[in-house]
């Protein structure tokens, strides 16, 4: 047998395969991972039957009860599962089909969603790779306030429903997104309560402004689902559904991969493949990137999600055992053959540190144009795919490659459990917790402690000028730190600053 056919995985029901010809896994390798992978299936069985899989948060894992709400170890779960289903589609149809009006009294059209990570990055791919036939989707994800500005210039304030997504329900960028979108309402003589929807956990800060203020709907979100596996829950159904998205059929694509890779024949476990995959090219210890390539426009996010999906999970410090790891799995791509132009160049000749994950979309609506003789820029697509992955083989650089029929709800939900459960099964392979994040704490404690600076440091200005060591000096404070606080200050229009040639020189005052 040819090793193209012999390294593929396929099932033909759902319209995808996986081909590891390019990166292939050879019996003895899998002989010699057998114990590994043992323990990996035991682990997500027990995942999937309720253990607290997140020892560090004490907390259970079920994202993958969302889709087979079956599962839920114990009948409250399960209805946490159905209810809120039933009501976002609910919810959702009467916004649709106007049942449920904007207080103007106009048809909403437009669904301002506010989050950021896990509660942005699933409902933005699915916004971006499904067709829309229902309300825009339009994305505060940032604290930065250009970025805003600059969508909330487009949104049609009184025929837009506002979408706060926080799991917390604290996240000072999310919190940032909804001040700055209320205050661009109230500006517009438009009260955002009324248009103002919250999906979050019960009892959170933002669960408390909401009903405080008497918004029009609160989402409750479980504790056990964590933010970047909350695609298929009502972080992403809610948007999916304003959007005209059949979410029937993304949660059945994601239950049928999910029961496709629960059995524990690797030959057939296309996400067991994929996270060993992984670990053949990195050596188990994220040695090489990998480049997503999705040969779809539609696709363009998807390597965006997989990072926070994959990152997050998959970067850790300490083993299960409390040992010095730094585990990682490096992921970045864009779309193909785009990405040809700009950095296929460094893959194919360059430093050998990434393996490529290839995503090939087998059909095209629109391929009836001859763009040259007989063939279409379709032909050329699937030319580029071949020709790529072929180079890039030729000169030794690993690939897999996963094709599917077409772009649609079904096939994301599968693609999105596919990598759900690669991580799963990778992060057990490697011994690590993949659902705690306790490095992102470390940026958010550095940010806090530079607030308090600042407002130190504006406090100290005086109206003499003085440079940043001279404040320092005066509050007790690091004059790198103070130069920053200063620079920021002047910038935003409350100090006059005096740059001399030299940064340290430089003098700030009231
Ligand atoms: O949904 P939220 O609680 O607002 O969290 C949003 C995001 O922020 C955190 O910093 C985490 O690292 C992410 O995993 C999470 O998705």
């Amino acid at each position: 047998m040819k090793l193209y056919a012999q390294q593929l995985v396929r099932y033909p029901e759902m319209g995808i395969s996986l081909d590891f010809s390019k990166l292939p896994l050879t019996p003895e390798f899998l002989a010699e991972m057998q114990p590994l992978i043992e323990r990996a299936y035991a682990d997500i069985k027990s995942l999937e039957s309720g253990a607290i899989a997140n020892p560090d948060e004490n907390r259970m894992v079920g994202h993958y009860w969302l889709r087979n709400a079956s599962l839920a170890p114990n009948a409250e779960l399960k209805a946490e599962i159905d209810r809120p289903i039933a009501d976002i589609k609910e919810f959702a149809s009467r916004i649709l089909d106007g049942s449920i009006q904007a207080p103007s009294g106009r048809k909403y059209t437009t669904a301002l969603i506010i989050g950021i990570g896990g509660s942005a990055l699933g409902p933005e791919l699915v916004a971006d790779a499904l067709p829309n036939t229902g309300l825009k989707l339009a994305f505060l994800d940032n604290t930065d306030p250009d970025g805003m500005q600059k969508v909330l210039d487009t949104v049609p304030l009184q025929e837009t429903i506002a979408v706060v997504i926080s799991k917390s329900g604290g996240t000072p960028e999310t919190r940032n997104g909804m001040v700055f979108a209320q205050d661009f309402f109230r500006k517009n003589g438009v009260a955002f309560a009324p248009q103002a929807v919250a999906i979050t956990g019960c009892g959170s800060k933002l669960d408390k402004v909401a009903e405080a203020e008497g918004w029009l709907k609160r989402f409750p979100m479980e504790d056990w689902v964590g933010g970047r596996t909350s695609v298929t829950s009502v972080v992403g159904l809610l948007p999916a559904a304003l959007q005209g998205v059949d979410i029937d059929s993304l949660l059945k694509g994601a239950a049928d991969m999910d029961a496709k890779t629960r059995c524990t024949d690797t030959a057939h476990n296309a996400a067991m493949k994929l996270a060993l995959a992984w670990y053949k090219a990195g050596e188990g210890k994220g040695k090489k990137d990998m480049v997503v390539l999705p040969y779809k426009d539609a696709l363009v996010l998807f390597s965006k999600y997989l990072q926070q999906l994959i990152m997050e999970s998959i970067g850790k410090k300490l083993d299960l055992d409390g040992n010095i790891v730094h585990q990682g799995l490096a992921v970045y791509g864009n779309k193909g053959s785009t990405d040809q132009h700009a950095y296929v160049q460094q893959l194919r000749d360059g430093i050998d540190n990434f393996f490529v994950t290839f995503i090939e979309v087998r059909k095209a609506a629109h391929d009836q144009v001859l763009v040259e003789n007989a063939f279409t820029s379709g032909d050329f697509l699937q030319g580029f795919l071949r020709g790529t992955r072929e180079a890039l083989a030729e000169s030794g650089r690993a690939s897999i490659t996963i094709s599917i029929d077409e772009v649609d709800a079904y096939s994301l939900g599968m693609l999105i459990a596919l990598f759900e459960r690669a991580v799963s099964y990778y992060a057990s392979l490697v011994h690590i917790n993949a659902y705690h994040q306790p490095g992102v704490e470390a940026g958010k404690k550095a940010a806090g402690i530079f607030l308090a600076l600042l407002q130190q440091v504006r406090d100290a200005l005086a109206s003499t000028p003085e440079t940043a060591g001279q404040i320092a000096g005066r509050i007790g404070a690091d004059e790198e730190a103070v130069y920053h606080c200063l620079v920021h200050i002047a910038e935003s229009g409350s100090a006059t600053w005096t740059q001399a040639d030299c940064a340290c020189r430089d003098t700030f005052a009231k």
